[in-house]
């Protein structure tokens, strides 16, 4: 059952949720758009016990179930326990001490199941994967966690060197959508392990056919490389800055600070400006300091005169400017609406003060209570403005798009006439 065909890879999706019930109707879901295998997740097993895998054994008796138990000791107890309840194969860390592998490989070898190997944070995963082999194992995973993959590591370019060195079916996973499947089928993938890209889809058969699509003919996949800015930015496009504001865990938020303009979203790198109330020079200076995308973002402190308008607003259409934020009054707002930038500020004001030139362009500053830096990251829509400090952009970025995709689902269960607290199990999930 848990054969591997060298021209058909197989596509292994990783049920990471915590309800059984949920899991279930994803992988019926996932399951119709083209997926082979159903992996309990760890989250999932840890969340509902070896149970999830006898339900998981009822739901569906003919497919491959993985039980991605992360055995790291007690192999033959955990390995008896995976097979008993009825999974085929049983992942244990590769980093685990050889004794636990081996007894994990003699459990499994007694109840008839066979072990997958999970590289994840292997001190050095090309070797391991040999002794791994060695060791007795059925499959190697080469896997980037879900945390590392939030800081940019990415699984297959250990992939390319495992796959030269060993001679079992090896599996990738970290974060695999449609055309990183496609390049790690074409760098010799037998197995593609994909969670968050298929379980959190509000189309779960939808997404599972577009990596079953890509798996079946990679060649017609087009992979398109981008800056990392790129990147960045493009993922902030597709996330909210509620979604953002969570994966800060609630830091971030600017305060009293709201959209001049309904419906507008910006992002960009922060032009910091540090002026003073009634002195307007250095926000109007900062323009031509400021780079295509960037966002200036102005501590003035007063919310009843402005140190911006109309004519700064329309000078940074010249300039690419994304938009501005303003701790402070804004004026002319009929103008600036008109104009359509992007403004975010604490109220409007007929007032402008006068250019004095006191205050500087980008020095840290403090703005709605947030502390900005030049080039840190910052975001706005209708909930607000959130600043993320350009050493975390890259990471919070990848989290704010996990935490959308969740809600993508959720909204899709909701949709199907459940209430949020009965999708959540939020009695279930109060603090005991
Ligand atoms: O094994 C996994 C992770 O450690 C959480 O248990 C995931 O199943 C694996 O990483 C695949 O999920 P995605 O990275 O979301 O594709």
């Amino acid at each position: 059952m848990s054969k591997v065909d060298p021209n058909k890879p197989i596509i292994q999706v990783a049920l990471d949720l915590l309800e059984t019930d949920r899991a279930i109707q994803i992988a019926k879901e996932s399951l119709e758009g083209g997926a082979d295998w159903l992996e309990a997740g760890t989250p999932l097993i840890k969340s509902e016990g070896m149970d999830v895998i006898r339900k998981l054994r009822d739901a569906f008796p003919e497919k491959t179930i993985i039980a991605d138990m992360k055995i790291t000791d007690t192999g033959a107890m955990e390995v008896e326990m995976g097979a008993k309840a009825g999974a085929d194969i049983v992942v244990v860390l590769a980093s685990a001490d050889d004794s636990t592998i081996l007894e994990s490989v003699r459990a499994a070898r007694k109840y008839g199941v066979k072990i997958m190997a999970d590289l994840i944070s292997a001190n050095d995963p090309v070797a391991r994967s040999m002794e791994v082999e060695k060791l007795g194992v059925d499959y190697i995973n080469v896997h980037a966690g879900i945390d590392q993959q939030m800081e940019g590591l990415d699984s297959l370019s250990i992939m390319k060197e495992v796959v030269k060195k060993v001679n079992i079916p090896v599996a990738i996973a970290g974060g695999l959508d449609a055309v990183s499947c496609a390049e790690a089928v074409i760098a010799g993938a037998d197995i593609v392990v994909v969670g968050g890209n298929i379980v959190r889809s509000s189309n779960v058969t939808a997404s599972a056919r577009a990596i079953r699509e890509s798996v079946d003919s990679p060649a017609k996949v087009q992979i398109t490389r981008l800056s990392r800015d790129d990147e960045i930015r493009t993922i902030l496009e597709s996330v909210s800055t509620s979604n953002i504001s969570d994966a800060m865990h609630r830091k971030g938020a600017m305060q009293d600070i709201f959209s001049m303009m309904e419906g507008k979203k910006m992002i960009g790198t922060a032009v910091t400006v540090q002026t003073f109330k009634g002195d307007w020079a250095k926000a109007v200076e900062a323009i031509d300091e400021a780079k295509e995308g960037d966002v200036i973002v102005i501590y003035n402190g007063s919310r009843h005169v402005a140190p911006w308008g109309g004519l700064a607003t329309l000078s940074c259409l010249n300039k690419g400017v994304a938009g501005v934020v303003i701790d402070g009054a804004v004026r002319d707002i009929d103008e600036v609406r008109k104009i359509g930038l992007p403004v975010f500020a604490t109220c409007h004001v007929p007032n402008a003060g006068e250019p004095k030139g006191f205050g500087e362009i980008n020095s840290e500053i403090v703005c709605g209570n947030q502390t900005v830096n030049p080039g840190d990251y910052i975001v706005g829509d209708d909930n607000g403005v959130v600043v993320i400090p350009k050493e975390r952009a890259y990471e919070i970025a990848r989290r704010a798009k996990e935490v959308e995709k969740t809600e993508q689902r959720l909204f899709e269960e909701i949709r199907r006439g459940a209430t949020l607290s009965e999708v959540m199990k939020l009695k279930k999930w109060e603090k005991h």
